[in-house]
Order: structure tokens, then C-alpha cells, then sequence
């Protein structure tokens, strides 16, 4: 082994340590066990994954967390270069792990790392104050913060590194040391930049009734910094978009202006790092950083509820900001008003500017996302893959996604097209119903002709009054949304018209759906007849 595969393999092996703490198992095993490092020259380390979705995954949504724990192993800052090997994930021969130190609590368990405390169990502070620590424990800054912590597993496990330091502790030492970089949990090193996934872009976000004018506003805060909606609040249910959203504002504020300095940050981390900074004796630092910037975008801000003292030093920050005329821009899950225990005067800031809501997607919506991206991974995929997917999952496009990412990992795994077979067997566990129920253009007919009482044979008529032609738009629209059938043939079917009176048809129902939700509520009434 020459000296450099050697440096590699061992920085390698300890950031995988970091790493099985920062994750939760199953994201650990499925994700990040499964890769080797390749090669290591000067800052740029180039990591082998055994398949490309596994690549363009990591790339995606994980490249902070790597970088934080190689940073962690080896007290530098590494670009990270992914290359898919392809290679069979079974059997993949792995060196055994190194056990996590012994001094650090990991949780594995995400559910129990974020329960509230029990009733009956001691709260982090009587924890603290009952422990032999060696640490100071009477530092009131130190102190006013433990219970803010309780349900964030990094600051827990800062904390617990911290409150583990060797006893006795030197009589005057008003803070807990700080603990040597390398067993530094790397989730808490505080961010230096801003960092946006690259995938979350205005062109990556597709547009739909449930979340138009949160996007059309997005794109006015976003042009204009600070002078339309300030602050600028989106809520929605989980998994709808609000990152992507915040994180494409974020991107094009950087490339209007390449000077600002925009930080993104989960309202989890702000709090992180807040106790990091006390931990390491420097919270004017802290201060400084989030007080001297010109976009601040804090994702997920319902975390901060509970959070007292968090929530103080946040107020200051926001006043800073906002006086200076900087933009905030917040998401969460519910709406100020419906955040328990959030500050009035907080709250009431929140309602300072403009507020909107991200709504469920509906299902032409839902069809767009898998669609968007299927033609981002270069992907053929037969249409009726995405209504059978699209048409189970309704309320969260991340599952969605995760949906689509399951039958593409299947597909590359076996190594097969995609297509409804396929998709059904990839994803009968998650789906028990097996395969859809096969959508036509006859049943299609029959259901529109029905809804609107008219004849069946009228569809296919040469009869243009109203009461015949509306209907017929309609279920040419919805021949073109769910089933695989050409314009051409959907003319044909439709009385032998041409295939540029099926693309009239589906834009002007498209269109007139945007604007009149009867129409809007009809068309959904019909699919859902349509599907069951
Ligand atoms: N309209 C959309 N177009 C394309 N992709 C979308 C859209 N909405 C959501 N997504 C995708 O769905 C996934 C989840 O979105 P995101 O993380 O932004 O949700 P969220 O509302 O912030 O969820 P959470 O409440 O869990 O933080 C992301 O991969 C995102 O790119």
C-alpha cells in the first residue's frame, strides 16, 4: 500500500466514522457503506459508488455532510469527485467499521433523538446538572441553552462531548473546553458558506395550481432583494417544495448579485451552531456571522418553537437584519399563527410581510415532477408509469420521488427498461395493490359522456354546439394526460379530427383549469372516477 492509499484509506475510514453518526442507519447503509474512496490528490478526494443513482444521489443531497466529516477526519476542507463505478452492490466486501468513540452519544434512532423529553425523564439541564462533568456546568450562557437542545441529535452529541471532558475541570474555567477537531461531531462545524444544492433551481421547479403564487412570489423576492416582501414567510406539509424554493431564491440572488452574501440554514443548525458558539466560548462570533449578511433564508422555522433563548438571539438577528433592510426569508410547516409557543413578537414579525402557502400537488402536477424528472436522468419512461405512481402518492413529492427513485434503482439494478411491469413489481411493497387498472380512451369516453349526459357517440360527432364540444375537450384533455395514446390516434378516436384540435384542446382545459376551480374540481372529480 503506497504512503498516499494508505493517508486515503484512513481519513476515509474515519469520516465513514463521523458519518455513521451524522446518518441514521438505513440512510447509512443504503447510501453511504457502499462507497470507496479511489484516489486523494492534494484537497480533491474522488469517491467510487457502485451505481449511478447512487452517485447523482450523494451528489445531490449529501456532499455537505461528506465534506463536514472529512473535514472532521482530517482537519481540511476536500472537494469531492463521485464516479460510478458500476459495479454489483451484493456482496460488496466491506472493511468492518471502527466502532463510534466511546465518549460520543450517538442516536441512531431519529424517532427517539426527537421526542420530546418524557415526562418523567430529566430534562438535559437537570441531566447536566447532576452529572460529574468536569465542565463548569454553572456558565449560565452555557446553561439557558441545554434544554433548547433536547431534540437535536448533533447539538446532544456536541454536548455530550462536551459535558465528557476529563474532571477536574481548572477551578476558574467558566466554559467547557473545547475538544480536539478530530472528535468534533461534524454536523456542528459551522458553515462557512452558503450552501445550495444545485438542483433546487427555479428551472428544476415545476409549476402548478398548488404552488403557484408561493413560486411566482419567490421569483419577485428573489429579483428584487428586500424591497417587495420583507420578510418573505412560505409554509406547507411536508416534502412540498419549500427548500427547493428557498434554496432556487438563494441561487438566483447569487447570480444577480455574485456579492451578497446569502446564508441558508435549518432553523436545527442555526440553534447548532448558536450552542457551538457558546460551547467554544465564542457566541459574539455567532452574532457576527448571522448578523452581517445581506439574504438570510432559515428553512424549517417551527423547530424553534420550545426553543426560548434560541428564539431570543434569533428576534435580535431578524431586528438586525430587517432594520438594515436585509431580506429574511422563512419556512415552515404551519403558519406563524399556528406555531405553539412561538414568541408574540416573533410571530408577529413572521406577519410583517408576506405570507403563502404551498398546498398537496394534484395530479397533473404530480405527473409533471416525475416527468420534469425523468427528462432531467435522461430517462425514457412510458407515461402510464407516472399516473400509476403519481396516482397513489398525493401528498408529499418527496415520497413521490422516492417512489421514482425505487423504480429506477430497480430498473438499473436489474438492468431492464422501465416500464408498468416493471414499476409494478418495484414497487409492491409499496403498493399492495399490484398492477393499476389499465386507463383507455374508451373508459375515458364512457365516464365523461356519462358525467355530462350526453351521448357516447356525440364525442366522436361532427356537432360543435357547446353542451357537446365542452365535454369533448375535456376527455381529449384527459386522454392526453393519462393515457400513452398519440395526438394523432386521440383525433382519430375523437371523430377522425386532426392531432392540432387534440393540442387546442388540451391547452385551452389546461388554461381554463388554472383560473376556474369548478372546472378544476370537475376534472378531478372524473380522474378519480377514471382510476378507480
Ligand atoms: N414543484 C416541484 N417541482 C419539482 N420538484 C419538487 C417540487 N416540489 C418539491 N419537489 C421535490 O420534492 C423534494 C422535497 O421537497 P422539499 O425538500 O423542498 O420539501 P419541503 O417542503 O422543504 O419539505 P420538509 O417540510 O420536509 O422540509 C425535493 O427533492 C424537491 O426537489
Amino acid at each position: 500500500m503506497s504512503a498516499d492509499t494508505a493517508y486515503m484509506a484512513s481519513i476515509w475510514q474515519q469520516a465513514l466514522v463521523h458519518m455513521k453518526k451524522a446518518f441514521i442507519k438505513p440512510l447509512f447503509e443504503t447510501w453511504i457503506k457502499s462507497t470507496i474512496p479511489l484516489s486523494i490528490n492534494d484537497n480533491v478526494i474522488e469517491i467510487g459508488t457502485p451505481k449511478q443513482f447512487v452517485k447523482e444521489w450523494l451528489e445531490s443531497r449529501y456532499v455537505p455532510v461528506i465534506k463536514a466529516a472529512l473535514k472532521a477526519a482530517a482537519n481540511k476542507d476536500f472537494e469531492i469527485i463521485f464516479i460510478n463505478m458500476d459495479i454489483e452492490m451484493e456482496g460488496t466486501e466491506e472493511a468492518p467499521l471502527p466502532e463510534p468513540e466511546d465518549d460520543i452519544e450517538v442516536t441512531d434512532n431519529p424517532d427517539t433523538a426527537n421526542s420530546p423529553p418524557a415526562k418523567d425523564k430529566p430534562t438535559l439541564t437537570q441531566q447536566a446538572v447532576h452529572q460529574d462533568t468536569g465542565t463548569d456546568i454553572n456558565n449560565i450562557d452555557f446553561l439557558k441553552y441545554l434544554d433548547d437542545i433536547g431534540d437535536i441529535p448533533e447539538a446532544a452529541a456536541a454536548l455530550s462531548s462536551a459535558a465528557t471532558l476529563p474532571s477536574p475541570a481548572p477551578k476558574n474555567n467558566t466554559l467547557p473546553e473545547k475538544r480536539p477537531a478530530k472528535t468534533q461531531p461534524p454536523s456542528i462545524t459551522p458553515a462557512d458558506d452558503c450552501i445550495l444544492n444545485p438542483k433546487y433551481v427555479f428551472s428544476t421547479f415545476v409549476i402548478g395550481n398548488s404552488n403557484r403564487l408561493a413560486h411566482a412570489a419567490s421569483l419577485a423576492v428573489s429579483e428584487a432583494p428586500a424591497q417587495v416582501y420583507n420578510p418573505f414567510f412560505i409554509y406547507g406539509g411536508v416534502g412540498l417544495g419549500k427548500t427547493h424554493l428557498m434554496h432556487a431564491i438563494g441561487h438566483r440572488i447569487k447570480e444577480n448579485n455574485p456579492n451578497m452574501k446569502v446564508v441558508y440554514i435549518s432553523s436545527e443548525k442555526f440553534t447548532n451552531e448558536l450552542i457551538n458558539s457558546i460551547i467554544s466560548g465564542n457566541p459574539e462570533s455567532f452574532r457576527q456571522r448571522y448578523r452581517n449578511i445581506d439574504v438570510l433564508l432559515v428553512d424549517d422555522i417551527q423547530f424553534l418553537s420550545k426553543k426560548e433563548h434560541t428564539q431570543e438571539e434569533f428576534f435580535h438577528t431578524f431586528n438586525t437584519l430587517h432594520e438594515a433592510n436585509k431580506q429574511i426569508i422563512i419556512s415552515s410547516d404551519r403558519p406563524p399563527r399556528e406555531i405553539q409557543t412561538l414568541e408574540d413578537r416573533l410571530r408577529s414579525r413572521f406577519e410583517w410581510g408576506l405570507i403563502t402557502d404551498i398546498q398537496a400537488p394534484d395530479l397533473e402536477t404530480r405527473i409533471a415532477v416525475l416527468r420534469k424528472k425523468a427528462m432531467l436522468e435522461n430517462l425514457n419512461v412510458p407515461n402510464e408509469v407516472f399516473v400509476y405512481i403519481a396516482s397513489r402518492i398525493e401528498n408529499n413529492i418527496r415520497e413521490l420521488e422516492g417512489a421514482f427513485i425505487r423504480v429506477i434503482a430497480y430498473a438499473s439494478l436489474n438492468n431492464q427498461p422501465i416500464d408498468i411491469d416493471l414499476a409494478t413489481e418495484a414497487l409492491k411493497d409499496i403498493f399492495p395493490n399490484g398492477r393499476p387498472k389499465q386507463i383507455t380512451t374508451d373508459l375515458i369516453q364512457e365516464i365523461v359522456a356519462a358525467h355530462f349526459k350526453i351521448k357516447l357517440e356525440d364525442l366522436s360527432a361532427k356537432k360543435r354546439t357547446r353542451n357537446v364540444a365542452y365535454p369533448r375537450q375535456i376527455a381529449m384533455y384527459l386522454c392526453r394526460e393519462l393515457t400513452e395514446t398519440s395526438l394523432p390516434k386521440i383525433g382519430e378516436i375523437f371523430g377522425g379530427r386532426d392531432h392540432t384540435t387534440v393540442i387546442h384542446a388540451h391547452d385551452k382545459i389546461s388554461r381554463e383549469r388554472n383560473m376556474d376551480a369548478k372546472l378544476n374540481n370537475t376534472i378531478k372529480e372524473l380522474i378519480k372516477r377514471i382510476e378507480s
